[in-house]
């Protein structure tokens, strides 16, 4: 077993391993199917030769009903093991899900970044093509190389002759199905992969859909998503074609080694050295000789797109590892200071450097202005104290610990922060607002009232009970802002540092007034960090950082 095939037996072993038990029960199940199944070809045989030629009505009648009991044993048996490696192979499929949805949540930004949702969506859709790998038709597979040497040995002591020259065959099947096998395995991957790139651009074009319709570029776009598609589907047919000529090789060869069959059998029987019976039983086990060999083959094209999808699902697990959260990491319960001392940062596929030699201090009770040009770096500074990106030169200190030690999760718990970029998912207001768990009513009510929410929340027919729509479509700019206050709002408590991302860019006059006033009474005795455009912020700030477009300069003013 190559290293490759030892990765994967771990990786799946390790799903199995929980439901060891059960699925060992349905391994026993099969195992005693296997078994049964090599009984009928023999005892059909004793029917014929010491039965039927004998004219012996009692001995065939006694094979007769020794065949009906082991066809209801071998049917309760393959019910059994199909019944319980469904139940092992759904939750193991389960359990991967899980684990894959837990991963690619906790990647870090920068794959985001770099990825389109839809293609994301794809790859965990993947997922599904496992389901052959853990299949009782998997398992069948392993023991019908049992059943291969089982027929083998009494098909031997049966006639060595035509043994021979049926299990010389073999290795022809073998070669010719073997050819098929790397193409298609390639095919597979390819193919997959364009059905992903596919998926994650018609899933940007219709979350764009409204831009497009504004752009004027539905032809363009449909031109598109029509030559991604076009990729996708030439794959696909290749894929399929070779699927039908593949099987169709094999099904021709065992077709032509069955006549072969019943023409050196014929002669057997016609020259009279094998019975009738043993040519019946040949006749029956030639398919426990052959279908190890076609099934191995054949399984390819069931079992390959399988075997790819476990290797795209494993090396997506490698390839894109998560924001490492380990034990080690420091956790904090509070942030008292947040300091940024000569850093340095551009973006991992950005050539330009975002920030140089970048210095900022606030304590408990600062309340900072970021301003700048747009592309300045401000929001860059808000996602390096949040710990999205950790390839910085310089350093960046939480109640003087570095940033890199701090768990990041225990850090972000103490964060507020009102994006400029703000998502709403399709659900309603309320359930918005309090996306980050149960609230009290009373905290509810007084983030609604604060955010300036209230109003129109109580003059909507189903209040706050009220959809969104995706990503909040069905809400204005202002009021998907105010919903994101809200949100900031209801964890005040539980943060000690505000971040305001051009938090009041749609809002209106009298909204704006409601959150400066919030911001210089109720939040005196925490950090607040206000990126804005405009002087209107200024007079509740004690600092000024000026960023400029050219990155090595910077300004601090002291109110
Ligand atoms: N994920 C990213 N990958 C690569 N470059 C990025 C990424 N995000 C931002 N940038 C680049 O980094 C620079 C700073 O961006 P940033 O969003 O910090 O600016 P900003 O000052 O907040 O701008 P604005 O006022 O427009 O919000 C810009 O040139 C931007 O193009």
């Amino acid at each position: 077993m190559n290293v490759k095939n030892t990765q994967f037996v771990k990786f799946v072993f390790n799903y199995i391993k929980p439901k060891i038990k059960l699925f060992i029960i349905s391994f026993l199940f099969l195992i005693g199917l296997s078994l049964i199944s090599l009984l009928p070809p023999y005892v059909t045989k004793l029917a014929f030769d010491e039965g039927i030629m004998m004219k012996n009505l009692s001995i065939l009648t006694k094979y007769v009903l020794m065949l009906v009991v082991i066809y209801i044993l071998k049917s309760t048996f393959n019910y059994l093991s199909s019944a319980l490696f469904t139940i092992v192979s759904q939750n193991t499929l389960l359990e991967i899900k899980k684990d894959l949805t837990n991963h690619i949540i906790k990647l870090p930004l920068e794959f985001f970044s770099n990825s389109e949702s839809g293609y994301i969506v794809s790859r965990f859709g993947e997922v599904d093509s496992l389901s052959p790998l853990f299949s009782m038709q998997s398992f069948k597979l392993i023991l019908s190389i049992f059943e291969f040497i089982g027929a083998m040995i009494i098909m031997f002591l049966m006639n060595v002759k035509l043994t021979l020259i049926l299990v010389l065959i073999i290795p022809v099947f073998y070669l010719i199905t073997k050819t098929f096998e790397n193409a298609f395995g390639k095919l597979t991957s390819q193919t997959m992969e364009k059905a992903a790139t596919f998926h994650g651009k018609f899933q940007q074009s219709v979350s764009g859909v409204e831009e497009i319709k504004r752009m004027n570029l539905e032809d363009k776009e449909t031109e598109k998503i029509n030559k991604i598609n076009k990729d996708y589907v030439k794959s696909s047919i290749k894929y399929s074609i070779l699927l039908s000529v593949g099987s169709e090789v094999i099904i021709l060869l065992s077709s032509i080694v069955s006549v072969l069959l019943l023409y050196i059998g014929g002669k057997g029987v016609l020259q009279e050295s094998l019975s009738i019976g043993t040519y019946m039983a040949f006749v029956g086990y030639f398919g426990k000789l052959y279908a190890p060999v076609i099934n191995w083959n054949l399984s390819m094209f069931t079992f390959k797109p399988a075997f790819v999808a476990l290797d795209r699902i494993k090396n997506f697990f490698l390839k894109y590892p998560q924001e490492s959260e380990t034990s080690d990491k420091i956790k904090i319960n509070e942030i008292n200071m947040i300091e940024m001392k000569n850093v340095t940062f551009s973006y991992p596929d950005g050539k330009e450097t975002v920030l140089n030699n970048f210095n900022l201090k606030a304590k408990r009770g600062d309340k900072l202005l970021l301003k700048g040009p747009n592309g300045s770096g401000k929001s860059t500074i808000i996602r390096l104290i949040l710990g999205l990106y950790d390839n910085y030169d310089g350093e960046i200190l939480i109640n003087s610990i570095d940033l890199k030690k701090l768990s990041k999760r225990s850090l972000r718990s103490r964060i507020s922060i009102v994006s400029q970029k703000i998502f709403l998912f399709n659900d309603t207001i309320e359930n918005n607002i309090k996306i980050a768990g149960d609230v009290s009513e009373e905290k509810y009510e007084t983030a609604l009232k604060k955010s300036g929410l209230k109003q129109f929340v109580d003059n909507l027919p189903l209040k706050d009970k009220t959809l969104v729509g995706e990503n909040g479509i069905k809400l204005s700019g202002g009021e998907i802002q105010k919903v994101a206050i809200a949100r900031a709002l209801i964890k005040s408590d539980s943060s000690d540092l505000f971040i305001f991302d051009e938090a009041a860019a749609h809002l209106d006059k009298e909204t704006k007034e409601l959150i400066k006033s919030f911001i210089d009474t109720e939040l005196c005795e925490k950090i607040c960090i206000i990126i804005d455009h405009s002087d209107y912020f200024t007079d509740i700030c004690n600092r000024t950082i000026n960023l400029m477009l050219k990155s090595n300069n910077w300004s601090e003013q002291n109110v």
